[in-house]
């Protein structure tokens, strides 16, 4: 049975080719041409293919056994949290941070221990849950899939909870960063059945990768 390494669209997929390159693993060329519509590519390994799927997708293709291994953003591990996913390397690719953003006018004038409930748009609602629950508060999330930075200008939530790496987003939109929640950057990840049965195949695909990293 071949194993299958399950790569995130979009950004990470561009960091992630030299990473692949210096672990020696050649994808069929235009895996990463995203006007394609494969999805499965075979590599130089014959017992190695790689699939292309959305980012929050990855992690559940590897925590479902649908892959053995991934390449995920910390983020979207600590949204949903599966058990059934080990991330034993962090790749040092994708970094941000996760935070609180609010109109720059508002910034630092709500008094959050008087605010018994608060929306909040986010692409992470059991993050942002959690995070405002710790505070002692108890907040509405409105789930969006992009463009959480149009919300409070539209009064369709108070806050948001968003990726941030340069600011830029957040300054072209009017808003400012009011809390860091997580650093973030993507990790290997593999699944922890897979690991258990297959242990020579996925340890030495780790190997590689930690090999790569240090190369
Ligand atoms: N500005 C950023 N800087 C660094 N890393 C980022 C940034 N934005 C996102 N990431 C990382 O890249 C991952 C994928 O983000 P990306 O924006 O490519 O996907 P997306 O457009 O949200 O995905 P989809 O198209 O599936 O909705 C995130 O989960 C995060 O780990
Ligand atoms: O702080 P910055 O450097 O501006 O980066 C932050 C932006 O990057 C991500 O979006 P992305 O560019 O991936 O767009 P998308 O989520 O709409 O795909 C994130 O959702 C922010 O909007």
């Amino acid at each position: 049975m071949s194993i299958v390494l399950a790569l995130p669209k979009g950004r990470i997929l561009k960091d992630a080719g030299p990473l692949l390159a210096r672990a020696g693993i050649f994808p069929e060329a235009d895996y990463a041409d995203e006007s394609s519509r494969r999805m499965r590519f075979p590599t130089n390994h014959p017992e190695l293919d790689v699939i292309r799927v959305r980012s929050f997708d990855v992690a559940t293709f590897v925590a479902f056994g649908a892959a053995q291994i991934g390449i995920c953003g910390s983020d979207v591990l600590m949204e949903f949290d599966y058990p059934e996913v080990y991330a034993p390397l962090d790749l040092g690719i994708g970094q941000c941070r996760i935070s609180v953003a609010e109109p720059k006018d508002d910034a630092g004038q709500t008094d959050f221990t008087r605010a018994s409930r608060i929306r909040v748009a986010s692409k992470y609602p059991n993050m942002a849950k959690k995070h405002f629950a710790a505070k002692g508060i108890q907040a509405e999330i409105v789930a969006l899939n992009g463009a959480m930075e149009l919300a409070p200008g539209l009064g369709l939530s108070r806050l948001i909870v968003d990726l941030v790496q340069t600011g830029s987003t957040l300054k072209a939109n009017g808003l400012v960063e009011t809390d860091v929640i997580a650093q973030v950057s993507s990790r290997l990840i593999v699944n922890r059945i897979a690991l258990k049965t297959r242990p020579d195949e996925i340890g030495a695909w780790i190997e590689a990768f930690r090999k790569a990293l240090s190369a």
